[in-house]
């Protein structure tokens, strides 16, 4: 599959399946993967110090507001997404307990109002992710848009429950590749994610010392 629009047509198909299962998740099955995640997630971001962009969840969607209250506990600042413009990147807006919210595109609740903030690491709810560590949302292009968009490369962490891997999301030049992809079950990094979001190589990355 290469065309645009036949892949456009296929990840369209592919999204109405995923989330109908995901749905379809009873509910105390849901809250005994939406624990693990939550555990998982406690282990990987302990730092009292950064900025870590989160989620308001709708759809089914895993439920970090656990994880983020006890992240605020721990002095980490965290932020919502905010679609200000269609078709223009995400603006992350601080969120603290109790802030006052109101619906956004979707009616998903944002911060009514709040200065704009750099994450340092964003977790980015999928419809679907690929064993290239590519993410399938909601069609929408976002978090694509905002990560190209952003002047530093924050740490992308995925997140999803297992029934959600797809063998390739058929990436496009578009598409950029996730960091860390958490489920229920594991914590998957994505080696060269970051080599493939520069189109250089990973020894590129690394800093050489001086001399030596
Ligand atoms: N909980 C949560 N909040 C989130 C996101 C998310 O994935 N989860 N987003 C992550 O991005 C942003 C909202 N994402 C959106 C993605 C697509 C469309 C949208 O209008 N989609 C078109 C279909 C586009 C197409 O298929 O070509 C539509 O429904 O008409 C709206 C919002 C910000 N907030
Ligand atoms: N950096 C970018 N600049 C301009 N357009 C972009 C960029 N990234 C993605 N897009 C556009 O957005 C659309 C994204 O489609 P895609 O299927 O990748 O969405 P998605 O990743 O599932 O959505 P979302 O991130 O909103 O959940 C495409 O039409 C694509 O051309």
């Amino acid at each position: 599959m290469q065309r645009w629009e036949e892949v456009r047509a296929w990840r369209k198909a592919q999204r109405k399946t995923l989330m109908a299962q995901r749905l379809s998740i009873p509910r105390d099955e849901r809250a005994r993967r939406d624990e693990a995640i939550t555990a998982r997630l406690r282990h990987l971001l302990p730092a009292p110090r950064g900025c870590i962009a989160v989620y308001w969840p709708f759809k089914g969607e895993y439920d970090p507001r656990p994880l983020m209250r006890s992240l605020h506990d721990l002095g980490v600042r965290l932020s919502l997404p905010v679609v200000v413009e269609r078709a223009r990147p995400l603006v992350f807006r601080e969120w603290r307990p109790g802030i006052h919210l109101v619906p956004g595109i979707w009616d998903i609740p944002v911060p009514a109002e709040g200065t704009a903030v750099l994450p340092d690491a964003i977790l980015a709810p999928v419809v679907g992710f690929d064993t290239q560590g590519y993410r399938l949302g909601y069609g929408g292009g976002y978090y694509d848009r905002t990560l190209a968009a952003l002047p530093e490369r924050p740490l992308v962490i995925g997140i999803g429950f297992e029934p959600s891997w797809l063998e390739t999301i058929h990436p496009q030049p578009h598409d950029i590749p996730m960091d860390l992809i958490v489920t229920e079950q594991r914590v998957i990094r994505i080696v060269d994610a970051a080599a493939r979001r520069t189109g250089g190589s990973p020894v590129a990355d690394c800093a050489v010392p001086k001399g030596g």
